[in-house]
């Protein structure tokens, strides 16, 4: 793979835990077509009429509960994973580049063409599971660059890696400590998307959330079906880590809005947990591979307090992947793939 780059892309963080600054973050992150995907005058409406006038206060704070010196953590730890990857492969260079915020996908696309060494680029978004409002953006934004800037060298785009063997071991390597101490039951969080974008994400219109178990039967439309995905990982996990039918349960997090999301919400789980008389309580989030705001904050602070306040012990949030060796190792295993195997972005 002599002249190949890696460019890893992440979700993204306001430059500062600031309200100015998680405001512009908040206005590029929402209006993007894929994440509300409303007709234009629609979507500036919402999010300049209902969200940014007081959501931004509410996030900044947040963020600045769990910034680090260094930064957001979700760069910071992009960063490191970014530097181990560079240090476990030949690739010419690996870089980080950020969907919403910085530093963009332009400007680290643009500058690694440039380069007279870099003869292709391999783009790995940090997605492990297909959503519009994460890969789909990542893919045509990356179509709109190579477009717009004229890029000629091929810029190929790593899958989505759910049930990956290599990715299912290396979230079984993080969280096997975790598991061998004692534990009532393991809650598998994952970030919620509006039931709306799973139809939209349906090739056929009619199949997904036709039925309570649509998404646990083997399915061609699940290719970009984000619940039937989380589900495959779940299951590929627990069956890993041998851990019975009643000691686990899925639930999504961080919705936005009044729209219906996927369901059963993690809040409420939280309290239907701690009802049933679970104490100890794990949570695991595989849909990030870094920890950020929603791991760090939504469920390591606020979903600790609701758990407590509904009866429960402990709250032990386990780690993303991060910059764990387990999975620098499996990225690095991937960073030689076949086109073949990759998707070439269109030209
Ligand atoms: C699994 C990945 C993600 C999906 C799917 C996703 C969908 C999605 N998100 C929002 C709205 C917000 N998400 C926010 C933060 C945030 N989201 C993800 C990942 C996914 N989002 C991450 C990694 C983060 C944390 C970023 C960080 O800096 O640490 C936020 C901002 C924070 C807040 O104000 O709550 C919003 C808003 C929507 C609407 C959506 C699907 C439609
Ligand atoms: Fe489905
Ligand atoms: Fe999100």
């Amino acid at each position: 793979m002599e002249g190949r780059a890696v460019l890893l892309v992440n979700l993204g963080s306001p430059d500062s835990p600031s309200v100015t600054d998680v405001r512009r973050y908040l206005n590029q992150f929402l209006m993007d077509k894929y994440v509300i995907d409303l007709p234009y005058l629609l979507r500036r409406l919402i999010v300049s009429g209902f969200v940014l006038p007081h959501r931004p206060k509410q996030s900044a704070e947040a963020y600045a509960s769990i910034w680090w010196p260094e930064g957001s953590p979700l760069k910071v730890l992009t960063g490191r994973l970014t530097e181990q990857l560079a240090n476990k492969t030949h690739a010419v260079c690996v870089r980080y580049a950020m969907r919403y915020g910085s530093p963009s996908i332009e400007q680290e696309l643009v500058n690694l063409a440039s380069r007279v060494d870099v003869t292709e680029v391999l783009v790995i978004p940090l997605y492990p599971h297909y959503a519009m409002s994460t890969v789909k953006t990542c893919v045509v934004e990356l179509e709109r660059i190579v477009r717009d800037q004229e890029i000629r060298l091929p810029v190929y785009v790593h899958p989505v890696f759910y049930e990956d063997d290599a990715y299912i071991d290396a979230l079984y390597k993080v969280a096997k400590p975790f598991l061998q101490a004692s534990y009532d039951h393991l809650l598998f969080s994952y970030h919620g998307v509006p039931e709306r974008h799973i139809r939209k994400d349906d090739p056929t219109g009619t199949y997904c959330l036709s039925s309570a178990d649509c998404c646990q039967q083997n399915s061609a439309v699940h290719s970009t079906c984000y619940r039937a995905q989380v589900f495959k990982t779940t299951e590929a996990f627990v069956a890993k880590a041998g851990i019975e039918k009643n000691k686990y349960s899925v639930a999504f997090q961080s919705r936005l809005g009044k729209a219906k999301w996927l369901e059963p919400y993690t809040s409420k789980q939280l309290v239907s947990l701690a009802d049933q008389g679970v104490k100890k309580l794990l949570v695991m989030c595989p849909a990030f591979v870094s920890d950020c705001l929603e791991t760090l904050e939504e469920i390591a602070i606020q979903g600790e307090e609701i758990f407590k306040a509904a009866g429960g012990e402990s709250l032990t949030l386990i780690p993303c992947l991060n910059d764990h060796d387990a999975w620098t190792d499996v990225l690095a295993s991937w960073w030689q793939k076949s086109p073949a195997k990759l998707s070439r972005v269109k030209v």
